[in-house]
């Protein structure tokens, strides 16, 4: 075992590259574990619908039937499942990861999920002698394909360094944030920014075209501004044809505001904008728009869903 904890296995000496598991092929996952896989790792992968992992498999992935026989078979484990409760089971539920976990191996969990499930799935993974970091992502579908995300990792140091090639095979930057919960705390501090954001162009965008003004030209007068941000540009032009191509499903994001709003409760800080912003992602999802993208919101300030 190295000073850092952090053994490496004869196999993995041998190719001088860490054994990679993946767990969760969803919308990221699937491209950021092609990304690794296409840098040459050796990748072994898991996904609760299996057919998901025939796209991996053909480009070379391992497969392995459970979270548990996949981390048994790796030196570091990642995870990128929808919510709390998915990352908790898959990390130390029946068949789970930890129970394949020992010494010298690694977990990095890079779900959206809040503060204290990430403290639980940490203290879950270290009792088996692994290693634990949380590592949640800015950016979305795209800069998951172009390997172009953001990582706000916490947790162990000795991890961080170890899996940094990784980070940098699939993101464009990361941040080592100190204790577990702290890179929890800032994905949901980012997305809750982010939904608020959304609500407002929507507003925005139906108050321009209820006063006889186009739309189209508020995004490009927007994209000019002060106010000019990536994510406007890019939705703009779709959510004024009331289409919604999903990239973020609005039911994570609604995840993210309910558990941002949490955190804001549990240190009595006023979010006002947030909770307003969250009633209309939970008035969409409640008409079946959540796995459209989360741009849909802009649906639950039409008449039509306002009775
Ligand atoms: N999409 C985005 O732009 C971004 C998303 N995120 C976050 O990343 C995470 C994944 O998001 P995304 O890939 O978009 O979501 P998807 O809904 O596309 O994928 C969710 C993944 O979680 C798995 N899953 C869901 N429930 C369970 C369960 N009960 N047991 C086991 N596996 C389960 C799904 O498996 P199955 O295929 O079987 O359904 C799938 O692999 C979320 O926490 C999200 O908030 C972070 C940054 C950007
Ligand atoms: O959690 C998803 C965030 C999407 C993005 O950062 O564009």
């Amino acid at each position: 075992m190295s000073s850092s904890g952090f053994s490496i296995p004869d196999a993995t000496a041998a190719t001088g590259k860490l054994r990679v598991g993946f767990l969760g092929l969803g919308i990221m996952g699937s491209p950021m574990a092609q990304n690794l896989i296409k840098s040459g790792y050796d990748v072994t992968v898991w996904n609760r619908t299996k057919s998901k992992c025939d796209p991996l498999i053909n480009l070379g992935a391992k497969y392995q039937p459970s979270p548990r026989e996949v981390a048994a078979s790796c030196d570091v484990t990642f995870a990128m499942l929808a919510d709390p409760e998915s990352a908790l089971n898959v990390a130390s539920g029946e068949n789970g990861a930890a129970s394949g976990l020992s010494p010298g191996k690694g977990y990095v969990d890079v779900s959206t999920v809040d503060a204290t499930t990430s403290k639980l799935i940490s203290a879950r993974i270290k009792d088996t002698g692994a290693l634990f970091l949380e590592a949640p992502v800015s950016g979305s579908k795209k800069p998951a394909e172009d390997g172009q995300l953001i990582f706000l990792t916490a947790g162990d140091k000795a991890l961080y360094e170890r899996v940094a090639p990784l980070f940098d095979i699939m993101g464009k930057s990361k941040f080592y944030l100190g204790e577990v919960g702290n890179g929890a705390a800032m994905k949901l501090v980012v997305n809750m920014i982010m939904g608020s954001m959304i609500a407002s162009f929507s507003e925005g965008l139906l108050l321009s075209e209820k006063v006889g003004l186009d739309p189209s030209i508020l995004v490009q007068v927007v994209s000019q501004g002060a106010i000019s941000a990536p994510m406007y540009s890019l939705k703009g032009p779709s959510m004024i044809q009331s289409l919604y191509p999903t990239a973020f499903p609005l039911k994570h994001q609604q995840k993210d505001l309910r558990l941002a709003l949490g955190l804001a409760e549990s240190v009595s800080q006023s979010t006002p904008i947030a909770a307003a912003a969250n009633e209309l992602y939970k008035v969409a999802k409640s008409h079946g728009l959540g796995d459209q993208d989360f741009s849909a919101v802009i649906e639950s300030l039409k008449s039509k869903l306002q009775h």
